[in-house]
């Protein structure tokens, strides 16, 4: 079911310190910075040949990435986002499998204007999963 890893999301704690870690010290090529206040996190991408890395900094109150940052002050590695041709689809049959499928449950519109959901990360390996249709 699940196609192509889309990204690896870090949350940080210092967006533009660590977007020059990838641009300056990494040389990688990367995007301008963008609120995304319907996720609560403003979003740098890191475009690599095979694949992006997310950079998420906490933006409003209530981001769901305050608590993992205060858990992790540093910063980590926060979810792995994966391609799906039909993401009610997949929904369906995750939930009927047993997974949790986060929030509403129904898709939002996501950093690339596709639809996302997020699947718990008690039920994928202590891994978050986001899922973002192809
Ligand atoms: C920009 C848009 C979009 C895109 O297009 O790419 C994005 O990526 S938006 C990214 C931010 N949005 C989200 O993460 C939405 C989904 N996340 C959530 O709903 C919450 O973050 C969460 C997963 C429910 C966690 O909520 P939180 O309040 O931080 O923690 P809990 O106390 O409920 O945690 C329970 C349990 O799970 C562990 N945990 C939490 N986050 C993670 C994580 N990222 N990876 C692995 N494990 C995680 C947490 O440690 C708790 O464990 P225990 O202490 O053992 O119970
Ligand atoms: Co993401």
């Amino acid at each position: 079911m699940i196609g192509r890893l889309n990204h690896v999301a870090i949350a940080v704690p210092d967006l533009a310190a660590a977007t020059a870690i990838y641009r300056d010290t990494l040389g990688a090529t990367v995007t301008e910075a963008t609120p995304q206040p319907d996720h609560g996190v403003t979003v740098v991408f890191i475009e690599l040949p095979n694949t992006k890395i997310e950079l998420l900094e906490p933006l409003g109150e209530g981001s769901p990435i305050q608590a993992f940052l205060d858990r992790a002050p540093a910063g980590g590695i926060h979810h792995v986002c994966y391609e799906v041709e039909d993401i009610i689809a997949a929904r369906d049959r995750l939930k009927a499998e047993g997974a949790r499928v986060l929030g509403s449950g129904e898709p939002k519109i996501g950093a690339h204007g596709k639809p996302v959901l997020f699947l718990h990360p008690k039920d994928m390996l202590g891994t978050l999963v986001e899922l973002e249709q192809a």
